[in-house]
């Protein structure tokens, strides 16, 4: 490889060595590979289809450690050789994806998650006040799930994640988690003041808003990279 670009341009480790660094109450989960395919989704040229699979595959490395403290229970299994002990999880776990970016995590975490249920949410930001807006809600009166993860790739004012929050309160969730892509300082914040009670994971929490709270930054319109509907005027 002599010569390679990788070989000119210095090399160096670019996670700290835990993975994982709590700022506040939130988990901010440091890899490598996430901080590769999270370049690729702020690149302004990046196209929809490299975008979502950038979505997907970071859903995934999230997911994975943000489900590392569920319970389980000890099971017997057969292999073709012999029995022995194995495990399955213990907890009802609802998938919670905010429309319409948070459909872009769904199906790799329903891939790593297949016995969820899933439960969506429908929130758009007003584009004046940057207030979420509810549009869809079928979340039953009873009967809650364990733990619930709500799925969304951005948190900036925290606004829609505190009202998916409030909703899975209502429901009677006893733990949830958030997982997003990227953060502002103010969001993790401010949701974590109302909801200490909230796991929150981030891949990067960026230091400022914009004056259209858009997270700088940033990534642009996470649902409008998503799913192609950028505005070309
Ligand atoms: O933390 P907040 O200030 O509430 O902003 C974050 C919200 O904004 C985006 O959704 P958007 O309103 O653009 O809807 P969309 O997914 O339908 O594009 C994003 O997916 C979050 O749901
Ligand atoms: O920066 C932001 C803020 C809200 N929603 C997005 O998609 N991006
Ligand atoms: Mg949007």
């Amino acid at each position: 490889m002599s010569g390679s670009t990788a070989e000119k341009k210095k090399s160096r480790p670019i996670a700290s060595s835990s993975n994982e660094t709590q700022v506040g109450g939130v988990t901010v989960i440091d890899h490598p590979l996430i901080q590769v395919h999270l370049t690729r989704m702020r690149n302004k040229t990046t196209q929809p289809s490299l975008f979502r699979a950038s979505v997907k595959r970071l859903a995934t490395l999230m997911v994975y450690e943000a489900t590392k403290d569920l319970d389980g229970y000890e099971t017997t299994v057969e292999t073709p050789l012999t029995e022995t002990t194995g495990v399955e999880l213990s907890q009802r776990v609802g998938l919670v994806p905010i429309l319409r970016a948070g459909l872009g995590m769904i199906d790799p975490v329903l891939d790593l998650l297949p016995m969820a249920e899933v439960w969506h949410l429908g929130l758009y930001r007003d584009e004046e006040t940057a207030q979420p807006v509810r549009y869809y809600d079928k979340l039953p009166p009873q009967n809650p799930v364990d733990v619930a993860i709500i799925l969304d790739p951005m948190l900036a004012t925290g606004g829609s994640a505190m009202a998916a929050l409030m909703t899975l309160r209502e429901w009677g969730v006893k733990q949830a988690k958030v997982v997003s892509l990227i953060a502002s300082q103010e969001g993790v914040d401010a949701v974590s003041s109302q909801f200490p009670e909230a796991q929150i994971f981030v891949a990067q929490v960026d230091p400022t808003l914009n004056d259209r709270k858009f997270i700088v930054p940033g990534l642009g319109d996470a649902g409008d990279r998503i799913f192609n509907t950028v505005d070309p005027s």
